[in-house]
């Protein structure tokens, strides 16, 4: 039987699609085949190159995961979920209604700095001017620590939409957020095709069978306009966007103390000044990260964010040695 290279571009709990890469011999390229894993050493996430194995007309087994330039996912104690693999950014949608989360808004971008990977955030339905000035006050330590934010009306605003492009064409991006803040008006805007791609990877799938929501990844159209001859060759990457299902939870339990601390950018300059070196920026004596915040430099919610994923962090840690 044959082995090849693929893509993972769907992932249905444990069942997933995978699209074969150009250029290997005796493979149609692209096409799409259903794959499974032996084992959980073998688990996909969207965005995986797999070396796969074919078992019968497209179907595939996974032998081997590609090592992964990163891994983007969330936990609690007891289990953890793939978001994506191999990305670039993320793209954490939020809207001026319904109200977003802020400790979502932070959860995600501790993922993505830890993942390496640059968090962008979008505050989409800007022509809703009646809730702007309490969203944007909500992002004002984001925007203070210098992390993109894009005010955006994907619905009302081309222009909002033209000016995300060049940060999208070229990259993977992971799209993120609360259910109903314009998440797949923003993926349909950014690629007119959309509903024709999931339809794809849905005629090769029982449907009945695959009832979880699933992780998407999505191509980018070509840019349209390209400088030179070069640009418009068809191998230059057009990008992608990974949907994930809209969720109401980012747990973070897998992220040690150290990681947590390196995470928190404003505290980067702090870090080991604290009198105690395993500082919970609580209510120790000479803590310096307090300070900043009575100074006024470092954000109240910043480091409750900080305390709080430092305490589920700590409690997985417990429940992981009882189940020992
Ligand atoms: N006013 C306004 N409404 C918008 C805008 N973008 C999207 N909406 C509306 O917001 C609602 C939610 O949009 P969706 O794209 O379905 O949101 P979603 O984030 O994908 O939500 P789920 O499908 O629940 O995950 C829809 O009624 C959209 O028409 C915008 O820029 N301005
Ligand atoms: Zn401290």
């Amino acid at each position: 039987m044959k082995s090849f290279k693929a893509l993972l571009v769907a992932s249905y709990g444990r069942h997933y699609l995978a699209r074969a890469i150009e250029g290997q011999a005796d493979i149609s390229p692209q096409a799409l085949y259903q794959v499974t894993s032996r084992g959980k050493q073998h688990l996909g996430a969207v965005g995986d190159i797999l070396e796969v194995q074919e078992t019968g007309p497209e179907q595939a087994v996974i032998e081997k995961i590609v090592e992964r330039k990163n891994l983007l996912y969330r936990s609690d104690a007891y289990k953890s979920k793939s978001i994506a693999s191999n990305v670039d950014q993320i793209l954490i949608v939020l809207a001026t209604e319904p109200g977003f989360s802020p400790d979502l808004l932070g959860r995600a971008v501790i993922a993505a700095e830890t993942a390496g990977i640059i968090p962008r955030i979008i505050l989409n339905k800007c022509d809703l001017p009646n809730k702007l000035p309490a969203a944007r006050k909500m992002l004002e330590p984001y925007i203070a620590m210098g992390y993109p934010v894009h005010e955006m009306s994907v619905k009302h605003d081309p222009a909002s939409v033209e000016a995300l492009l060049p940060h999208v064409q070229g990259r993977v991006s992971v799209l993120v957020g609360q259910s109903g803040m314009g998440k797949s008006t923003l993926l349909n805007a950014l690629i007119p095709d959309a509903a024709a791609q999931t339809q794809e990877h849905s005629k090769k799938l029982d449907s009945g069978k695959h009832t979880t929501t699933a992780c998407r990844y999505y191509d980018l159209p070509p840019a349209k306009e390209s400088t030179s001859a070069e640009t418009t060759s068809t191998n230059s990457f057009a990008g992608a966007l990974i949907d994930s299902p809209g969720f109401q939870e980012f747990g973070l339990a897998h992220l040690s103390e150290s990681e947590l601390q390196h995470a928190f950018i404003e505290f980067r300059p702090l870090l080991g000044k604290c009198k105690f070196h395993n500082c919970s920026h609580g209510d120790e004596p000479g803590c310096v990260v307090r300070s900043a915040v009575d100074a006024g430099t470092i954000s109240a919610q910043r480091v409750e964010l900080f305390r709080q994923l430092r305490h589920e962090s700590h409690n997985a840690d417990t429940i992981q040695a009882k189940l020992k």
